[in-house]
């Protein structure tokens, strides 16, 4: 490896996944939290020879080639503030937030001139193997020698490097990742309104119920700035999260009115416009047996109906949008990536789509649950749209605290679900197969 030093401020989940991997790799790897954590990271990062954590970004700044910051996107500013002005001479800056806007912003309001600029933003949770996982590298303001030296330090995730402008990269995430979640969000805080686990419930139990169970617990697993910086700092996302409560508020009136008409007009529609002629003849990027097996609950002997308010929703919403999911697959997340598995696997099936249409008439029993619903997706786009990252945080725990008892188990078949339907996914890429 070459002499340079990787400096990481914010030693996280995402930081400490960095800091084990880049020095893995060989190189010397200078790091720092904030001050209180300083003892425990020592003693955590002791055994390896390549680490070395310091008292704070001042040190690491001083002192490394290439500094990434990996600290919360809410805090990006006030930390590139204080430690941008001791960035050594001529070196290179980047961050892993999940928002680009912001961290640019930080960048250019705070660093000196001479400072050059290297960003990057790997597409998956700490948990998942970076191999073959989208790694975006964004060159803001730097020399091509630069640009080499990152792309040779991040080379060791065996990611498959995406090049994209900051402002491409938030327009692309916000499609993708923002909207995604606002539908997880939503399911969850559904369920925990009417005080349903529902994995206990027959209808949530089997295929592509037990996706939604699965994504959704894995998101409010997580740590709520991550979601609250993608929505509310994405100066993208907001459009698309409101479009989606709008979708799920207009399809849930037509169905309460019982206008099977003007439901199947729309619902048609929208599946020409994102699964038509060019999807005809790929394979489904996912298969019902193959779902059927990560299920929290017990599988009941036959099969449960739904109308799938929440992927009606989804398709409703990128017609209305004109986004093209499949367009954004170079830059996705496994989570989008599955959730675009369970849309295009009920839009290609006509049976399954004429099933829900029917339910979505005539089988009331969903009414309560789709109320919640429709409420709970207008009440987390207008948190969104007032930009308020403590009204994010106040919901966004409230249901983390629901669900927290299975959060251990639902993480363990989370990981092995994605882990295996990628590992499908990569398998039919390289003998040809559907998918991209
Ligand atoms: N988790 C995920 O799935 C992914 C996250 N990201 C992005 O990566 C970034 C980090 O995420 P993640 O690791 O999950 O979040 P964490 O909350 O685990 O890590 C952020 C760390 O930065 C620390 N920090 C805050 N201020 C300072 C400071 N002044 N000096 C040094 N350290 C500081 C935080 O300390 P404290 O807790 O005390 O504030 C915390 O330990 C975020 O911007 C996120 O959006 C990107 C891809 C995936
Ligand atoms: O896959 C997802 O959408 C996740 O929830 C994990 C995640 C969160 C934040 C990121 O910036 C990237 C990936």
């Amino acid at each position: 490896m070459g002499d340079a030093v990787v400096g990481i401020i914010g030693m996280g989940d995402m930081g400490k996944m960095y800091a084990r991997r880049i020095s893995d790799a060989g190189w010397k790897v200078h790091a720092c939290d904030v001050p209180d954590k300083f003892d425990s990271l020592t003693a955590e990062f002791a055994d390896r020879k390549n680490v070395s954590i310091l008292e704070n970004g001042h040190l690491v700044s001083r002192s490394s080639d290439w500094i990434m910051y990996s600290v919360e996107a809410k805090n990006i500013d006030a930390v590139v503030a204080k430690f941008g002005p001791s960035t050594k001479m001529g070196a290179i800056v980047g961050g892993q937030t999940s928002t680009k806007a912001p961290e640019i912003a930080a960048f250019e309001k705070h660093l000196p001139k001479d400072v050059e600029i290297v960003s990057c933003h790997s597409l998956h949770g700490p948990g998942v193997n970076p191999k073959g996982q989208p790694l975006v590298i964004i060159d803001h303001r730097a020399s091509p020698q630069s640009v080499a030296l990152v792309s040779r330090i991040l080379s060791c995730f065996e990611s498959t490097f995406v090049p994209l402008s900051a402002e491409k990269h938030d327009r692309i995430t916000a499609d993708t990742q923002a909207v995604t979640h606002a539908a997880f969000l939503s399911m969850g805080t559904a369920w925990h309104a009417n005080n349903q686990f529902p994995w206990e419930l027959p209808r949530y139990i089997g295929g592509i119920e037990n996706v939604k169970i699965n994504l959704m617990m894995r998101i409010y697993s997580n740590k709520w700035h991550v979601y609250a910086g993608l929505a509310i700092l994405n100066p993208a996302a907001k459009a698309q999260i409101r479009q989606y409560a709008e979708s799920v508020t207009e399809l849930f009136k037509l169905m309460l009115a019982g206008q099977r008409e003007e439901l199947t007009r729309r619902i048609h529609a929208a599946k020409a416009a994102v699964f038509g002629a060019r999807r005809q003849d790929e394979e489904l990027l996912l298969q019902d047996d193959l779902l059927d097996r990560f299920s929290l609950g017990t599988k009941p002997l036959h099969r449960v109906k739904n109308n799938h308010l929440s992927l009606l929703a989804m398709v409703d919403c990128w017609h209305r949008l004109q986004i093209i999911p499949y367009d954004h697959m170079i830059c996705s997340t496994p989570l989008f990536r599955l959730w675009l598995g369970i849309t295009e696997y009920l839009y290609r099936n006509d049976e399954l789509l004429n099933e829900c249409i029917d339910t979505a008439i005539e089988d009331t029993s969903f009414r309560a649950d789709d109320l919640e619903f429709t409420f709970a997706a207008r009440d987390w786009s207008e948190r969104v749209r007032l930009g308020s990252m403590e009204a994010y945080r106040e919901k966004f725990e409230g249901v983390q605290g629901y669900f927290e008892t299975r959060f251990e188990e639902a993480g363990r078949v989370g990981n092995e679900m994605i882990r295996t339907i990628e590992e499908g996914l990569r398998e039919r890429k390289a003998g040809g197969g559907g998918g991209k």
